[in-house]
């Protein structure tokens, strides 16, 4: 019998001698590269957390010490220890286990996560509350290097050191990698606390820090002491204990270090220094592949395919490199996601433009402004979901100064496995609003790359939102078109209804529309709207329709409302579009047609409405 396979909460694990735990990682982490295989997720993190999990579990008590996994897309041994281990097959897939912790799912989830950087926030308000209400609980906050370059962090950490008295421990995971290999004078430092010349220091760690119950340990540390630094500097001037850097796959360190700093008061920060991937080869070698992954044999590792078409990632980095032949000004920005954004190409072919600024779309922003004011044509490449931290500075360091930066925001629309935390359904409601912005949706690979260069020619803020994934196989032309600004197209012409339809909603509008005899346009632009083409089809349909991949509440819909409104036209119009509810994990196809946003939910939800038209246009 596997001990994993007794092991159903935490109270299961703490039955175990300290001496079983390292055989339980390895079930543990053998069973997690079984199962992502069979599901997709992301690998290389979670392997690399395995003895941090066991061990947190086997100290703390969860769940009413609070445990928060930053990003949260490390917390897969969490989630088995902590009796989910038979829904793991379920991971990511609708109605199943999210890829994040989730407080829904979990008691022992004590807060979702996903984006990062939030989780010292999350930890210290629990801290504090904890403080406030009498109770002796901990609040543990586990933030990897990458994690730890989001200006949250250190926001908090600000506001941390200024508790003595709080039961609160910081742990940073550090495996000297983000997605991409890290980046910024933060990693150089992490680098710098492991080099050798701290370890003389580093020698008496052990000593000071533990008492004397504790000497074993000591020693323990002093046969790590080649991955042990002396306390550091940063951290302490935060107003943290600090310990370490110490080995986080050595169970025989962590678990009694662990148990040491719970005992202690006042904020703690345990530096632990990982392998992303570790235990599985493929992984350790390659930890970006692996980083987020779809299913793959564990015993081969991932095939490379030849996609049969290219992602909207792939026809921004192609577009990318070809402006920025043409163009010397352009430079390319991403907060983190240089292979997600498709931006590895122009980051070989253009290092001296291209800028890797972190987990930090607050700054890549800000930085973006800079460069515009300075006359260079910055190209921020973000994804939806993330640009939502950036939203300030998007209003008042480019829009209020209307300066020429480009948006190619990635991952619009419904993501999938991800689910709700990642969705970019709020991107056209939130752009919308914001004076100077131009938001364009395109509805082909050829339209991106059109809107691409339209947005980079326009002289001011300009956002083209693409989905994830690829699109419907219309190869881009290669000249470096641009579109009119602000006008739509007319895709056919058909009787009474006229379905106005935005970006990827364009393909199955049409298909409806073609079975309706309805009138189709591809409205392009959600800012600047067509008004005049939205006047055409209200004075020439008696019903209007407008079709949406993102929330119907303040998105491109609710612009054509507001047109009519402004003209005075009192039509009657059905919005169709992702409801006011945060849309869970699942595959795309799959939630798309359950809320009606294929060919058949549109023209079903276009009976219903206008069911009763007739060929002279009454309802
Ligand atoms: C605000 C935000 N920006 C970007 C991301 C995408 N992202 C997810 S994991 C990750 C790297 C995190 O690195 P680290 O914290 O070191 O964890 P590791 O992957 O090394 O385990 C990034 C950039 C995110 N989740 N949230
Ligand atoms: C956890 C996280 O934020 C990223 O790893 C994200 O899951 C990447 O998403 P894509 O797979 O769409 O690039
Ligand atoms: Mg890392």
């Amino acid at each position: 019998m596997k001990l994993l396979n007794t092991i159903n909460s935490p109270a299961d694990l703490k039955r175990l001698q300290a001496s079983q735990l390292p055989l339980l990682a390895d079930e543990l982490r053998d069973y997690i590269i079984q199962s992502v295989s069979r599901t997709g997720g992301h690998l290389s993190s979670n392997l690399g957390t395995v003895e941090l999990a066991i061990a947190l579990h086997y100290i703390f008590d969860t769940p009413d010490d609070r445990l928060i996994w930053d990003v949260g897309h490390q917390s897969y041994a969490h989630k088995i220890l902590t009796g989910r281990k038979d829904r793991m097959n379920t991971l990511r897939q609708l109605n199943g286990l999210s890829g994040f912790p989730k407080r829904d799912e979990s008691e022992f989830d004590s807060f979702g996560t996903a984006h990062s950087s939030t989780s010292i926030s999350a930890a210290l308000g629990m801290a504090l509350a904890a403080k406030l209400k009498g109770e002796d609980t901990y609040s543990i906050a586990v933030i990897g290097d990458g994690a730890i370059t989001g200006g949250m962090a250190f926001e908090a950490m600000n506001n941390v050191g200024v508790y003595d008295d709080i039961n609160m421990l910081v742990i940073l995971n550090d495996n000297d990698m983000s997605i991409s290999p890290p980046v910024g004078a933060l990693n150089s430092y992490f680098a710098r606390l492991m080099s050798g010349k701290f370890y003389a220091a580093a020698k008496n760690v052990g000593k000071t820090v533990l008492p004397a119950p504790m000497r074993h340990i000591a020693r323990k540390f002093e046969e790590h002491a080649k991955s042990m630094i002396a306390p550091a500097t940063l951290f302490e001037e935060f107003g943290f204990n600090y310990i370490g850097p110490i080995d986080g796959h050595d169970l025989e360190a962590l678990v009694p270090t662990l148990q040491n700093l719970k005992e202690r008061k006042g904020p703690q920060f345990l530096h632990i220094v990982t392998k992303k991937g570790h235990g599985y080869k493929l992984a350790e070698a390659d930890p970006i592949l692996y980083h987020g992954l779809g299913k793959f044999c564990p015993e081969e590792g991932i095939k490379p395919v030849l996609a049969a078409k290219p992602t909207y990632a792939d026809i921004f980095g192609n577009w990318l490199c070809d402006m920025a032949a043409v163009d010397k000004k352009l430079i390319g920005i991403t907060p983190a996601m240089k292979e997600g954004s498709g931006m590895v190409q122009f980051a070989k072919d253009y290092p001296e433009r291209f800028f890797d600024v972190g987990i930090a779309e607050q700054h890549a922003v800000t930085f973006s402004a800079g460069l515009a004011c300075e006359g260079l044509k910055p190209v921020v490449a973000i994804y939806s979901t993330f640009l939502q931290r950036a939203y300030d500075q998007l209003i008042h360091d480019v829009a209020l100064q209307n300066l020429d930066v480009t948006f190619a925001l990635d991952r619009s629309g419904l993501v999938g496995a991800d689910g709700a935390t990642h969705a970019g359904n709020y991107d056209m409601a939130y752009l919308r609003c914001i004076p100077n912005m131009v938001v364009m949706a395109p509805s082909s690979e050829n339209e991106a790359r059109q809107m691409l260069t339209t947005a980079y020619r326009y002289n001011g803020p300009a956002a083209v939102r693409y989905p994830r994934g690829a699109g419907i196989g219309i190869e881009p032309e290669k000249e470096l078109t641009a579109l009119p600004l602000g006008k739509g197209d007319i895709l056919r012409k058909g009787k009474n209804i006229a379905i106005l339809a935005f970006g990827t909603m364009v393909n199955p509008a049409l298909s409806a529309g073609e079975e309706l005899d309805a009138t189709v346009v591809n409205m392009r632009f959600v800012k600047p709207i067509d008004k005049e083409l939205i006047c055409e089809m209200a004075k020439t349909h008696p019903c209007l329709v407008t079709v949406e991949e993102g929330t119907i509440h303040g998105g491109a819909g609710s612009a054509v409302m507001e047109t009519l409104a402004e003209e005075k036209l009192t039509h009657p119009v059905l919005l169709l579009g992702l409801p006011d509810k945060f849309i869970d994990h699942g595959d795309v196809g799959q939630l798309l047609a359950m809320h009606k946003l294929d060919k058949h939910g549109i023209m079903a939800s276009i009976i219903e409405r206008f069911g009763k038209i007739d060929d002279s246009g009454k309802e």
